[in-house]
């Protein structure tokens, strides 16, 4: 990155969301607010329980805040109807989860054409090369259950990147791999924020909270520390 200020991709603030079941209420996101820039690379990590994966979702625009707003590349997330929040979320935000993004009746090719159009083709798309970026040469006619995890992954990586979106919001993207898989991973995120990407992730692996350029720490909903990595 060059010394001029990054775009700001991501704008979040004062988010919160409650959940009631069997008359217990829980504050699962508690007045978070949040800026990523283009290029950097956030980590939110926590105990189990913390609110990681209810942030992600509000901040994908899958799940709809009870406070606050999202913004993503300029347009609002929140607080708009359905249609506008999944186009925006086909057109502006690749989502990776931890047991992959593929559609299981679908082979690779077919999921990163379903992808592609799920944002009306705005996009150049050229699958071999496609694939090919995420070292997923190759398996463009296998079905998602022959992948291997590392695979399926990469895989699951070229689907969420097909439309090219400012943002990468990512659950837990490594869990089920081993440390090989697992640094194919960060190798393409950090080619991909080189690229200009924002990414967000949620992660309780050491090694993926390394190479992050933030971390953000998350206890009963709030943000308790968003610092630079050490070293
Ligand atoms: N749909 C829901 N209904 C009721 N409570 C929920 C719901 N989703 C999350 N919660 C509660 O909100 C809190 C935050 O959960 P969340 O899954 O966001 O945490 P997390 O940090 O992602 O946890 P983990 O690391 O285990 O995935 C928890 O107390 C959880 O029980």
């Amino acid at each position: 990155m060059t010394g001029a200020v990054s775009a700001e991709v991501l704008v979040a603030r004062r988010l919160f969301r409650f959940f009631r079941a069997s008359g217990e209420e829980t504050l699962a996101v508690a007045g978070v607010s949040l800026t990523v820039r283009a290029g950097e690379r956030v980590a939110v990590a926590g105990p189990s329980g913390s609110g990681k994966s209810t942030l992600l979702s509000l901040l994908a625009g899958l799940d709809e805040p009870d406070g606050g707003t999202v913004r993503v590349a300029g347009h609002p997330v929140s607080h708009r109807p359905e249609e506008e929040r999944a186009r925006i979320r086909a057109t502006s935000i690749g989502m990776l989860y931890q047991y992959g993004n593929l559609l299981d009746h679908l082979t690779v090719a077919q999921n990163l054409r379903f992808a592609h159009g799920l944002a009306g083709h705005r996009t150049r798309f050229d699958l071999a090369e496609r694939l090919e970026a995420v070292g997923a040469g190759g398996l463009a006619d296998v079905l998602p259950a022959a992948l291997s995890g590392g695979q399926a992954a990469r895989a699951g990586l070229a689907v969420a990147l097909v439309n090219d979106p400012p943002l990468l919001i990512a659950d837990e993207p490594t869990a089920e791999l081993d440390a090989d898989a697992e640094q194919q991973i960060l190798d393409l995120l950090a080619a991909q924020a080189a690229a200009g990407t924002a990414i967000v992730l949620a992660s309780h692996s050491p090694r993926v909270l390394a190479v992050c350029d933030r971390v953000i720490r998350l206890r009963d909903g709030q943000i308790v520390a968003d610092g630079q990595v050490p070293g």
